[in-house]
C-alpha cells in the first residue's frame, strides 16, 4: 500500500525524518508549507506523479477546549470545513427580542445601543444582531460534483477509516504511560487564525469543532476530487481563542502526533 504522508512544516513531523521516514519504500512524504493554496498544488502535483493508495494528513492544530481536549491531546478527522465557503448573510438585521426573529447558531448578538435608535426601522428603541459570518448559507452549486455538503465546504471523512485509526492509535499508546486524550471529531479550516473568544465561541455556536488548523480541509477536498482515502490527524499545540504563545506546546504536540503517526504507518 502507497501512503502520502502530508504536512504543513517538517518541524511538525521532525522525529519521523530523525527516524529515517524518508527512506520508507511504502511512504512518500510531502511537506506542503503552511495553508490551503499551498497544500492543494503540493498534494495534487504528488498524486499526479505517483500511484497514491491512501492520504494521511498530520500535523499540530488549535484544540477547541468545549470538545474536552487540551494542548498534546491527538485528534482524529471526522470531517473538515472551510468555514468561510457558502453566502453570507445580511449584515443587520432587528434583533429576535423585538421582531421574534430567531437566530440561526453562530449568529452574534450586539448588546443594545446604550441610546435609542431613530431613523431606519421603526423608530423604536432597537438592539441589532451582527452576523460573524458562521454559519453562511450553502453555496448554489457543488465544490465537488454529487457532493451537496461541499457547497458549505465540508468534507466527510471515511467514518470506518477514522474509527479504526483511532482505535489503532489508541491501543498502540496504551503501552506507553502516557496522560493523554484521543478523540475523533469534526475539524476546522481556517485562513485566519483564530485569536478571540468571540470568534472562537461563534466557531463554537455554529460547528461543535474540536480542532482548528490552516491546511485540513484542503487536503480532503483534493483527496475527495481523486477519490482517494484520506485520514487527518492533529495533536494539539495550544487552545483556541485569546493567543498568548506562553500557554503553546509545539514540542509536545509534534512528539505526540508522532507516536500516533508511529503506530499507524505500515
Ligand atoms: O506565532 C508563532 O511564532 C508561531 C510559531 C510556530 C507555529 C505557529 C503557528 O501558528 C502554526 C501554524 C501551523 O500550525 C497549525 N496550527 C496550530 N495551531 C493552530 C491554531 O490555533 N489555528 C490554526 N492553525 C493552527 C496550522 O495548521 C499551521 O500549519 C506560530
Amino acid at each position: 500500500m502507497r501512503v502520502l504522508l502530508v504536512a504543513a512544516t517538517e518541524m511538525e513531523i521532525m522525529p519521523l525524518i530523525e527516524q529515517g521516514i524518508y527512506q520508507h519504500t511504502n511512504v512518500t512524504v510531502i511537506i506542503t508549507g503552511v495553508g490551503v493554496i499551498n497544500t492543494a498544488h503540493s498534494l495534487t502535483k504528488a498524486i499526479e506523479a505517483q500511484k497514491t493508495d491512501i492520504i494521511i494528513q498530520a500535523g499540530i492544530g488549535g484544540a477547541f477546549e468545549s470538545a474536552g481536549i487540551d494542548v498534546g491531546d491527538i485528534a482524529v478527522a471526522k470531517s473538515d470545513r472551510y468555514i468561510h465557503t457558502g453566502v453570507e448573510h445580511h449584515d443587520f438585521r432587528l434583533s429576535s427580542n423585538i421582531h421574534g426573529h430567531t437566530p440561526r447558531p453562530g449568529e452574534f448578538y450586539n448588546s443594545p445601543l446604550p441610546f435609542p435608535h431613530t431613523g431606519g426601522y421603526d423608530n423604536s428603541p432597537l438592539s441589532f444582531t451582527q452576523h460573524v459570518g458562521y454559519p453562511n448559507d450553502p453555496l448554489p452549486f457543488d465544490l465537488v460534483k454529487d457532493q451537496p455538503e461541499s457547497r458549505e465546504g465540508l468534507f466527510f471523512l471515511d467514518s470506518d477509516l477514522t474509527g479504526k485509526s483511532k482505535y489503532i492509535i489508541k491501543n498502540n499508546l496504551s503501552k506507553k504511560s502516557l496522560r493523554y486524550k484521543i478523540i475523533s471529531g469534526d475539524f476546522l479550516t481556517v485562513s485566519t487564525i483564530t485569536a478571540t473568544s468571540r470568534t472562537k465561541d461563534a466557531l463554537i455556536q455554529a460547528f461543535l469543532p474540536c480542532m482548528e488548523s490552516m491546511e485540513g480541509a484542503a487536503a480532503a477536498h483534493v483527496a475527495s476530487l481523486y477519490n482517494i482515502p484520506f485520514i487527518e490527524i492533529r495533536a494539539a499545540s495550544n487552545l483556541v481563542g485569546i493567543r498568548n504563545k506562553s500557554d503553546w506546546n509545539i514540542p509536545l504536540a509534534v512528539e505526540r502526533v508522532c507516536l500516533a503517526l508511529n503506530a499507524l504507518l505500515p
